[in-house]
């Protein structure tokens, strides 16, 4: 056996790169799919006619099968029975199906004026919802898969930067869509516009990991034929589960991630109205400073990621960003700063926060869990994140806000709003902040026990 054959795939540079590039160009798909719908919120409601809480029930869409169906869970127990090129190519497909119904939906007129019984909901909003649904399902296990992927690829060498690097490329599409989607909304005057390229790049997306499934089949062979893959060819078992289950430093990070990222996406979600409450915003530039953060954490995923590489921290780097998330949230809790240079700042910090966390705790979990249990294990994690982050607590804040926030009344363009004082919410958002930090001190003092080495680099020096 020659040299060449004997080296596994993964330690050919370009191989390693060009599959993450594969990966993450689909994960961009995705999340311009998950985002777009947000910019079209005044398009929606003048064209299709929905009400806010239609639009509500729509985005909370998302997560219903993956959280009361379990559907994550399933898909990381499936992504390691079957493997990578199975689900991937699954979840792509089903992020394609959900979006062209979703398309479907809110393009056609032949659900117009009907009503689901029973539920008594639009069956317009109905049919998107379900697609939605779908897509949700999907964008979260190809999630769970791609970090897996890179998780295997990249073992050894730059896997916090490549992880980084696909969670910033992956919010570009986030980027585009709040960018792009109003404005292709405008421009065709129709709501279904953006969501038809929506279903165009999610088709790009599983086409070009159709190409990734080659490299992955070839990453398999070279691993075989260099006597590398013993770890990832013993099957997964469902007594897996218990395994995870038991390992303390699963719990903390799993809890870490729920808090964390419950005080970021729901933040956003409502981010723009708070902007227009309390620091006198115009309506129509709402968006503009919460639009900042995808941006800024783009290359700063990149940067914190390089640096758990090369220099370890990552169980620091998860406080230092909860700690950031906290003093943002009391800055935005404080009645008197008002002014929106204040919350400009203050976004800018948040992008730190938002960076920071994401690029140390992705690459730390194979850390400490075995590569053929990490579709299982990083499914575990996303299914409270969804269970938490994106379903209890949007849904949470919004009972908060209409239940005891109410001040009054808004009057633009001559129609009527609530107006709302968002000091209990943005309390609420600081205080799953300071739980976070709690729950990155026990990962440390855990990591200090256990050894796991989340403060050591992750490359192979
Ligand atoms: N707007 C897309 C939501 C994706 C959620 C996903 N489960 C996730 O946590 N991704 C990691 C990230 O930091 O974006």
């Amino acid at each position: 056996m020659t040299e060449a054959i004997k080296r596994s795939l993964r330690h050919s540079v370009a191989a390693r790169w060009t599959s993450l590039l594969i990966v993450s160009f689909t994960m961009l798909c995705g999340y311009y799919v998950a985002d777009v719908m947000s910019p079209l919120k005044p398009l929606i409601e003048q064209q299709l006619k929905w009400t806010s809480a239609e639009y509500g029930f729509f985005t909370g869409a998302y997560a219903w099968f993956n959280v009361f169906l379990g559907m994550l869970i399933f898909g990381g127990i499936i992504l390691d029975k079957m493997g990578a090129r199975f689900t991937g190519i699954l979840s792509s497909a089903l992020m394609v199906a959900g979006c062209a119904v979703k398309w479907w939906a809110v393009s056609t007129h032949s659900l117009d004026h009907a009503v689901v019984p029973l539920l008594n909901v639009k069956a317009q909003v109905m049919v998107a919802s379900l697609g939605f649904a779908a897509f949700g399902v999907g964008i979260e296990i190809i999630g769970v898969t791609a970090t897996k992927v890179i998780a295997r690829w990249f073992r050894g060498y730059e896997i916090a930067l490549a992880m980084g690097l696909q969670v910033g490329t992956a919010r570009i599409g986030t980027a585009l869509a709040l960018e792009l989607g109003a404005p292709i909304g405008a421009y065709f005057k129709a709501v279904g516009a953006p969501v038809l390229l929506g279903v165009i790049l999610l088709t790009i997306g599983l086409v070009a990991y159709v190409f990734y499934c080659a490299m992955d089949r070839k990453l398999d062979k070279t691993e075989e034929e260099s006597g590398q893959s013993s770890e990832d060819e013993e099957a997964f078992r469902i007594s897996d589960i218990r395994e995870i289950l038991s390992i303390k430093g699963f719990w903390y990070i799993t809890i870490l991630c729920a808090l964390f990222y419950s005080a970021v996406f729901p933040f956003l979600k409502y981010a723009p109205d708070l902007m227009v409450q309390k620091f006198h915003v115009k309506d129509s530039w709402a968006g503009a400073i919460p639009g900042i953060l995808p941006f800024a954490t783009i290359p700063l995923t990149v940067v914190f990621g390089n640096y758990y590489d090369r220099k370890g921290k990552g169980a620091s780097l998860m406080i230092i960003g909860s700690l950031l998330l906290v003093v943002v949230h009391f800055i935005f809790t404080v009645p008197f700063l008002s002014h929106w240079t204040v919350a400009l700042a203050a976004t800018i910090v948040l992008g730190f926060g938002f960076s920071l966390v994401p690029s140390a705790m992705w690459p730390s979990v194979p850390k400490f869990i075995p590569h053929r249990q990490l579709g299982t294990a990083y499914g575990l994690i996303f299914w409270t994140q969804n269970l938490v982050a994106l379903w209890g607590i949007p849904y949470l804040i919004g009972y908060v806000l209409d239940r005891f926030c109410i001040t009054g009344t808004r009057v633009v363009d001559g129609v009527s709003s609530p107006a709302y004082n968002y000091t209990l919410p943005m309390v609420i958002f600081t205080c799953l902040g300071l739980l976070a930090v709690v729950f990155g001190l026990l990962l440390k003092r855990e990591d200090r026990i256990k050894g796991f080495g989340l403060e050591l680099p992750c490359r192979e020096q």
